[in-house]
């Protein structure tokens, strides 16, 4: 990832607190790089006195946010959040995401919904026309997974999508989320309509979560190389 990238994702972080974030707010924090990044700008606003109350998408989260002193907040104990903050893995101009790089789908999905609004934050480099370059992450419970797999591709193959699928590893042993499932990256031709494959995906008997994000996010704040940022409702 090039220095350049890094700065875009920090400005936008920036421009996301101050946009969006107010004291006393109750917030969902994203996971992956450009999450953290905005979850350490906010660290040095909590530092200069802003009251929030947070809660995490991640473990990976949870030790960022202590780590620049963010408290963190049980989401059984926090109802209704006023705003999550995350970033995408793709995002095209209808506000459709990927979502799962780094295997976080699940608790992402649930702490959006638990939001009155989600806001993107990202860097240039993740807009896209079309979904599927990035390989669809889909989480699996680990019983019977390669049964799984295969009603995932004949899915796939009804959308007629083309797809090449493989169980995440790590240092030769499967990836396994923080919900204990493993994850089936779905290498795909475009996706052409992700809406009703979130939905249909999502049927699969042994699938919990998929990381189409078709009606989360209610805007984007996205940093550029030139040190600009813009955001963008839907
Ligand atoms: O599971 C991981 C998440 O969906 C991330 O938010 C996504 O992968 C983007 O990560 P990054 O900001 O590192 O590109």
């Amino acid at each position: 990832m090039s220095e350049q990238q890094n700065e875009a994702k920090k400005i936008a972080g920036r421009r996301v607190i101050q946009e969006f974030v107010r004291d006393g707010m109750k917030l969902g924090l994203g996971s992956g790089t450009t999450s953290h990044f905005f979850v350490r700008e906010l660290g040095k606003h909590v530092a200069n006195g802003m009251k929030l109350t947070c809660t995490t998408t991640s473990r990976s989260t949870i030790d960022v946010a202590r780590e620049v002193g963010i408290a963190i907040t049980d989401p059984n104990d926090i109802g209704e959040l006023d705003l999550t903050v995350d970033g995408p893995d793709e995002i095209d101009r209808q506000f459709n995401m990927i979502k799962g790089g780094g295997a976080c789908l699940l608790w992402e999905k649930i702490i959006a919904h638990a939001s009155r609004q989600m806001i993107t934050v990202c860097d240039e480099t993740k807009i896209v026309d079309r979904l599927g370059a990035f390989p669809l992450p889909v989480e699996v419970v680990q019983f019977a997974w390669k049964q799984t797999e295969r009603m995932v591709a004949r899915v796939l193959e009804e959308h007629r999508i083309e797809a090449s699928i493989y169980r995440r590893m790590r240092d030769g042993q499967p990836v396994v989320t923080d919900s204990g499932n493993f994850i089936l990256d779905c290498k795909c031709s475009a996706i052409v309509e992700p809406a009703p494959l979130e939905i249909e995906l999502n049927r699969i008997p042994g699938v919990v979560e998929n990381g189409l994000f078709t009606r989360e996010s209610a805007g984007m704040v996205v940093g550029c190389f030139d040190g600009s940022s813009y955001v963008k409702m839907r």
